[in-house]
């Protein structure tokens, strides 16, 4: 059994995985907390995630918290991430984290801090996203130059980030198919006389509208013909239910960074 503290407790992902860990039968919802100065602070978990009271009241900052479980499911702000994993090393707590935007340097030392306590951090924590990971490397290497990768994402008019996580993660596998690197090619905006698209290019664009869940396209364009890999999500349900799996993954589990392809059993695929 793991007792879960759910970072962002009252955002849109940290309600659906309290729900999601409420419904786990290897975890507890023992512990939430928010941004200090939130509405939220105070309040009553269970309430907050919809799955009735549960005695669970939201705290200011995780350090108010940090005591009453063994793992944290994040999903906030890259900032504030990097200041959960370091509290994390050092209290030796496991944690999840599914929040994006974390930069290179960021992962760095995310990695860094892994060496003290079992992380789980995937910009997607769906089955099928990971799934669409593991086909577009393969694809890449399959079609090879002779075919023009573009990707289009499309979330909610209230995402703070672009790309997407997921959409960046697929362009750098894209990009390791035909053996370059995505910080090589990658291509984030065209507008202007922006000349003839150079060779090897990876087009990466962003749509923000409405309350789209998440919908990512990954097109392969040769001559006379496209092959397009697509995964539209339809809930938020099954990113929190995967980070819940990750959650119930990390139980003794030793030190280090993982990604869902290991929660998966997709490493070696
Ligand atoms: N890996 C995955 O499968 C998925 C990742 N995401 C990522 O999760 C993140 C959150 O997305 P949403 O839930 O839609 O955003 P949101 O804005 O609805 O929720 C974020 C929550 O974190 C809280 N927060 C911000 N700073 C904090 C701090 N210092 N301490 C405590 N709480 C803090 C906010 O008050 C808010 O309640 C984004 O980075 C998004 O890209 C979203 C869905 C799936
Ligand atoms: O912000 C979101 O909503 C999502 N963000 C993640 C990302 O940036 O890839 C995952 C998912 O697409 C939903």
């Amino acid at each position: 059994m793991m007792n879960v503290i759910v970072a962002g407790a009252a955002g849109r992902m940290g309600r659906r995985i309290g729900v999601m860990v409420d419904r786990h039968p290897d975890l507890l919802y023992t512990g939430g907390f928010e941004a200090p100065g939130s509405p939220a602070i105070g309040s009553d978990a269970g309430e907050l995630a919809g799955i009735g009271r549960n005695g669970v009241q939201i705290g200011a900052g995780l350090e108010s918290v940090i005591d009453q479980g063994d793992v944290i499911i994040d999903f906030t702000h890259h900032a504030a991430t990097m200041t959960f994993a370091r509290l994390a090393a050092r209290h030796g707590k496991a944690m999840v984290i599914g929040t994006t935007g974390l930069t290179g340097d960021e992962l760095a030392e995310l990695a860094e801090l892994a060496t003290a306590f079992p992380c789980v951090q995937a910009p997607n924590m769906s089955v099928c996203v990971n799934v669409l990971f593991k086909l577009v490397k393969k694809t890449a290497a399959i079609l090879g130059d002779a075919y023009d990768i573009e990707i289009i994402e499309a979330h909610h008019n209230q995402k703070k980030d672009a790309p997407s996580g997921t959409a960046l993660k697929l362009g750098e596998l894209a990009a390791e198919g035909v053996g370059r690197r995505l910080t090589e090619v990658g291509v984030y905006e065209r507008s202007g006389m922006v000349g003839v698209r150079k060779p090897h290019e990876i087009g990466i664009q962003s749509i923000r509208a409405a309350d789209i869940v998440g919908e990512h396209t990954v097109f392969f364009a040769g001559p006379g013909e496209r092959l397009e890999l697509t995964h539209r999500a339809h809930t938020r349900d099954h990113f929190a239910r995967g980070a819940t799996v990750a959650a119930a993954w990390l139980e003794n589990r030793p030190n280090g960074l993982y990604t869902m392809f290991d929660v998966l059993g997709l490493q070696d695929l």
